[in-house]
């Protein structure tokens, strides 16, 4: 058994705000004794356009934030799971990034989320992350950590069963989906499909998300997440409608227990008939 911690936060345009509210959770994650913290998506910066965010983003050799979090990584030996953005291969554009820091401090994984957030609903959100964000074309091979072998989604992504079934059949045990829901979407889908993805993968999902007001234009869901392979909701923090600054920033743990994957693969066995439909 390994404890691990999600944490929650309201990240605004302000990369040194983020890094403090990150870093007290930093603090939090390592007094609850968790062997790996794991961080909301676009924990460096929320803006309220897709103009800001292009002008915000940092590499992360420049950016104060990431290098804040590698220092904090290497001085606690706290392995971070974090969502930030870097410059797009196109000029005008970003990408939506995950990174995974070790406890030497050293970036050693890298995702680049690959399905992008393009909605317009009547009477609630109309985001085109498309207008600054350039989609990955890749999925990111599951990677070996003191807590698990890890599978990482990024937000939006957790809505396309393919990835996390191609996760899991790489070989992850933990699935992620660092976010940004929106309050609408979120209070409809959120806690529904991470525990689909949980059940259906026979995998623990774990779910760090943005909370609250970000600026005049932008409200995330919260209720960051910790699910087991059976389902089972063992952690999760406040947020939507009622979110009050106890929710931001918030920390929640849980144990991981691999014996629990491996029994629940065991008992129910997921045999897939390829011969009836394609594998994906
Ligand atoms: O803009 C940034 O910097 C951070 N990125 C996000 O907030 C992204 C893209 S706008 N949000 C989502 O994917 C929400 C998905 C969602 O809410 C759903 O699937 O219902």
């Amino acid at each position: 058994m390994v404890r691990v911690a999600i944490g929650q936060l309201t990240s605004t345009a302000s990369m040194a705000h983020n890094l403090q509210q990150v870093k007290f959770l930093v603090m939090s994650a390592v007094q609850a004794g968790a062997r790996a913290l794991f961080l909301p998506e676009a924990s460096d910066y929320v803006a309220s356009s897709a103009e800001e965010s292009v002008r915000l983003v940092k590499s992360v050799r420049e950016s104060e934030f990431v290098k804040g979090l590698c220092a904090e990584a290497r001085r606690e030996a706290l392995p971070l799971h974090v969502g930030i953005h870097e410059p797009g291969d196109s000029p005008g554009k970003i990408k939506n990034t995950l990174l995974w820091i070790n406890e030497d401090g050293q970036i050693t994984q890298r995702y680049q989320k690959i399905h992008l957030f393009d909605v317009d609903i009547k009477d609630g959100p109309v985001l085109k992350e498309s207008n600054s964000v350039e989609p990955g074309t890749k999925i990111l091979p599951p990677f070996d950590t003191a807590v698990g072998k890890v599978g990482s989604a990024i937000c939006f992504d957790l809505r396309f069963p393919e990835i996390s079934l191609a996760l899991r059949r790489q070989g992850a045990d933990i699935l992620t989906f660092p976010s940004a829901f929106t309050v609408p979407t979120g209070r409809a889908h959120w806690e529904v499909l991470l525990r689909a993805r949980a059940i259906e993968t026979q995998s623990y999902v774990i779910a760090a998300a943005q909370v609250g007001r970000h600026n005049e234009k932008r409200v995330s869901y919260g209720h960051s997440m910790i699910v087991d392979p059976w389902g089972r909701v063992l952690a999760e923090l406040g947020g939507g409608e009622d979110a009050t600054e106890e929710d931001s920033p918030a920390l929640a743990t849980a144990e991981i227990d691999l014996d629990l994957v491996a029994k629940v693969r065991r008992e129910v066995p997921l045999r897939r008939r390829t011969d009836v439909y394609p594998e994906i």
